[in-house]
Formats: structure tokens, C-alpha cells, sequence
């Protein structure tokens, strides 16, 4: 499966969803980062200007790409596999409510961008419930949020 052949990743967030304070959403993405560089040889370092790697952007309905996002609930984000151009990309669906709580009535973005970015770096969707890259969204504390063991497993597998 496709990876990257690189130890240093860069990311840009493009754009901000209105939910959150912007200091809010730049540590929602960095911590996400964190839980996958603190397994892993990779190191992401951000830009804030010209082309990264994993471009981060928010966006609701049709975002000129080949799949639309669908209004509130269902798809919330998705992220392309890495490779070049829109590879490694992650779009969030701006139709959701976007928050860094975890609360009954939003989706938590750090939880959200840590699966996306999954994605991002080559992981698929795990069948391991409770997985992070379990395919359906479960609210959780994610105050001391440890990576559980089968996405640490499937990450390693691939840049260990
Ligand atoms: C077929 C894809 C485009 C569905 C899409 C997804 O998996 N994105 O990575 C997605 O938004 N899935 C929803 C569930 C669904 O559409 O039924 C989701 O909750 N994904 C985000 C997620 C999943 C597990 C943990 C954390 C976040
Ligand atoms: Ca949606
Ligand atoms: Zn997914």
C-alpha cells in the first residue's frame, strides 16, 4: 500500500471552519500529528504558504474534487492516500459542527483529523472496533487520548 518515501512530511492548513478559534483547530491538527509521529520515524512539520504534502482544508458540499460532501452527519472528512497533487490531502465536511469538546452534539477535530490523517499516511479503515481507523466516528475523551494498538500496529507496518 502506498506510503510516504520520506521521514519529513509537511502539512498547510488552506482554510478554517467558523466552529472553533483558530488556536483551537491548529492544535486539534498538531496534537492529531503527534499521536502518528510518536510512533512512527516521521516527523511533520507545517507550512504557511505554497505546496505541502498533506494540504488541510474545510469545505461543504461540492470542493472540486470527485466526491462531494453530503450536508450534516454521514461523511464528516476524507483524506487521499499518499502521493503527489491531491494525494495525502484531507477535506472536513464544514456542513458538521466542528469542536474541540468532546460533546453529543459536534465532532471533536482532533479525533476526526487523527483518523483522516491516518488515511493520509496509507492506513485503510480497521475492522478492530475501537480502533481509531475503525470506519464510524465514536465520541471519547480525548484529553489523554493514547493511539490504541491496532492503528499503532497498522502504522508501524507500514513506516516502523
Ligand atoms: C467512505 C468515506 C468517505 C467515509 C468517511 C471516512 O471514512 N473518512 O475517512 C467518513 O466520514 N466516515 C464517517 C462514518 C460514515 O460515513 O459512516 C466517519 O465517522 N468518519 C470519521 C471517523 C471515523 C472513525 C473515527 C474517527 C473519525
Ligand atoms: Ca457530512
Ligand atoms: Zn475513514
Amino acid at each position: 500500500s502506498p506510503r510516504w518515501k520520506k521521514e519529513d512530511v509537511t502539512y498547510r492548513i488552506l482554510n478554517y471552519t467558523p466552529d472553533m478559534l483558530q488556536a483551537d483547530v491548529e492544535e486539534a491538527i498538531a496534537k492529531a500529528f503527534q499521536l502518528w509521529s510518536s510512533v512512527t520515524p516521521l516527523r511533520f512539520t507545517r507550512l504557511h504558504s505554497g505546496q505541502a504534502d498533506i494540504m488541510i482544508s474545510f469545505a461543504a458540499g461540492f470542493h472540486g474534487d470527485f466526491y462531494s460532501f453530503d450536508g450534516p452527519g454521514g461523511t464528516l472528512a476524507h483524506a487521499y492516500p499518499p502521493s503527489s497533487g491531491i494525494g495525502g490531502d484531507a477535506h472536513f465536511d464544514e456542513d458538521e459542527n466542528w469542536t474541540k469538546f468532546t460533546t453529543y452534539n459536534g465532532y471533536n477535530l482532533f479525533l476526526v483529523a487523527a483518523h483522516e490523517l491516518g488515511h493520509s499516511l496509507g492506513l485503510g479503515h480497521s475492522n478492530v472496533f475501537g480502533a481509531l481507523m475503525y470506519p464510524i466516528y465514536m465520541a471519547r475523551d480525548t484529553r489523554d487520548y493514547r493511539l490504541p494498538q491496532d492503528d499503532i500496529d497498522g502504522i508501524q507496518a507500514l513506516y516502523g
